[in-house]
């Protein structure tokens, strides 16, 4: 498939150029700038990885003619690379100079290697060879040193771009999930798991996204449906002290349900849908996850009261489990799955605001989402932060199964402690 990258072109030649996508089947030359890219000025090309372009130098205004061998106009070229942040700089006598994020890292480290390099050199040549363990060592310590100021520059950077995204993310919930139109985000790529289209709509080592078509079955949703009927009750907050509590952040009814284990082996249709969650959850994680000790599924069902009601029935933004990049903590939540049930007329919607990721639920279908990196064990710092929409028009019915890590019949999820994870059953503990 084609790799999309945006190529930024700055004119440094001191001439006029224009740009011409190169046809790789008949090498017809197509222009990309319209109007011509003066000199000091930039264009932005949206492109592919592979493609190939040519850089054409233009006669001047006046003279009419170009500043090449014989008054030809000078070309170069280009191919866009894999790499991130590709600079094609146009310098004097249209020489084309490419540089990616590759290449920009690589100058760092060259730079930081070259100083410390340079001082080593004259301090052997001061002191004399006897003193080259001592001059490695301090070397070593030159390059360290270098390379961890280079490091920490960019993290200052992604940290500030991600202060940035976050508040665009808090501002534009409101709109987006009152934003109708708005369809259920294409996919990065679509797999399948036993027969199941999979959309793959973010997929990090620390963070991955899947929405599932048909993952369970109405059959399945009315059992569900039946054994939460009896118990529903309002959902409720844990307050980080072990105690739960009514709150505004997520406004909903829910209901345990323990799965009868017992009962698998005779087809039943709630042990067969949690078995389905599992296997779903080993297929993508290396984990081995077992049904034991796991905390029970759970029915959440939304009520629509029209768009007049003030205090609709929603989830506010939240992580199900840590989202602040730390180290994995054993027993905590590290993945979910919300299977869609009922779906409302209006609203509804799941959100995974700081990745851009928007669900519109369909009948049947399921969210995935894991948030740590299996290899680090390091936790998700809040792409997979998500809410459910308010509901404005009918009913929204989900089941969800929140996954944890390190729990067994011994040490079931309770007896972990829930400060910090929010959003349980206390009926249930
Ligand atoms: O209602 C939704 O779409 C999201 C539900 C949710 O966040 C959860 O069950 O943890
Ligand atoms: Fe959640």
């Amino acid at each position: 498939a084609d790799v999309p990258r945006t190529i930024t072109i700055m004119n440094e030649s001191g001439r006029r150029v224009e740009i011409y996508w190169i046809s790789p089947d008949d090498g017809e030359l197509v222009l990309q700038s319209d109007p011509d890219i003066l000199d000091g000025t930039s264009l932005e090309l949206n492109s592919f990885v592979g493609h190939s372009f040519e850089v054409r130098e233009l006669p001047g205004k006046k003279s009419g003619v170009c500043d090449g061998e014989g008054q030809t106009c000078r070309v170069d070229y280009f191919t866009v690379n894999p790499n991130n942040d590709q600079i094609v700089f146009v310098r004097e006598g249209i020489s084309v100079d490419h540089t990616d994020s590759k290449i920009v890292a690589n100058r760092s480290a060259s730079t930081v290697l070259d100083t410390c390099k340079s001082a080593a050199v004259s301090q052997l040549t001061a002191a004399g060879p006897h003193m080259a363990p001592s001059i490695f060592d301090s070397l070593g310590e030159c390059i360290k040193r270098g390379l961890a100021i280079e490091i920490e520059k960019a993290n200052e950077e992604i940290a500030f771009q991600a202060e940035i995204r976050h508040g665009i993310a808090d501002l534009i919930e409101n709109y987006t999930c009152a934003d109708m139109t708005l369809n259920t985000t294409e996919a990065k790529r679509t797999e399948y798991w036993e027969g199941r289209r999979v959309d793959v709509m973010i997929d990090r080592p620390v963070a991955k996204i899947h929405l599932v078509e048909n993952f369970l079955t109405q059959e399945e949703c009315q059992a569900v449906e039946e054994r939460a009927a009896p118990i529903l009750h309002d959902a409720t907050v844990a307050d980080g002290s072990g105690g739960q509590h009514l709150s505004d952040a997520r406004k909903a009814k829910q209901a345990g349900i323990k799965v009868h284990w017992d009962k698998e082996a005779e087809g039943d249709l709630i042990a067969s849908l949690s078995r389905r969650v599992y296997d779903y959850v080993n297929h993508v994680l290396p984990f081995n996850i077992t049904e034991n000790g796991q905390e029970d599924l759970m029915s959440i069902q939304y009520f629509g009261r029209g768009p007049d009601d003030e205090k609709p029935d929603r989830y506010m933004p939240h992580c199900d489990g840590d989202c602040n990049g730390m180290d994995f903590r054993t027993g905590q939540r590290m993945a979910t799955i919300v299977m869609y049930c009922d779906i409302p007329e209006v609203g509804g919607q799941t959100r995974f605001r700081n990745s851009n990721v928007h669900i519109v639920p369909k009948k049947y279908a399921a969210t995935f989402f894991s948030y740590i990196d299996p290899v680090t064990m390091k936790m998700d710092s809040g792409f997979t932060q998500h809410s459910g929409c308010p509901v404005v028009e009918g009913e929204k019915k989900i089941v969800t199964q929140w996954i944890r890590l390190g729990v067994d019949d011994e040490t079931p999820w309770s007896s972990f402690n829930t400060l910090g994870v929010k959003y349980t059953d206390a009926e249930n503990q």
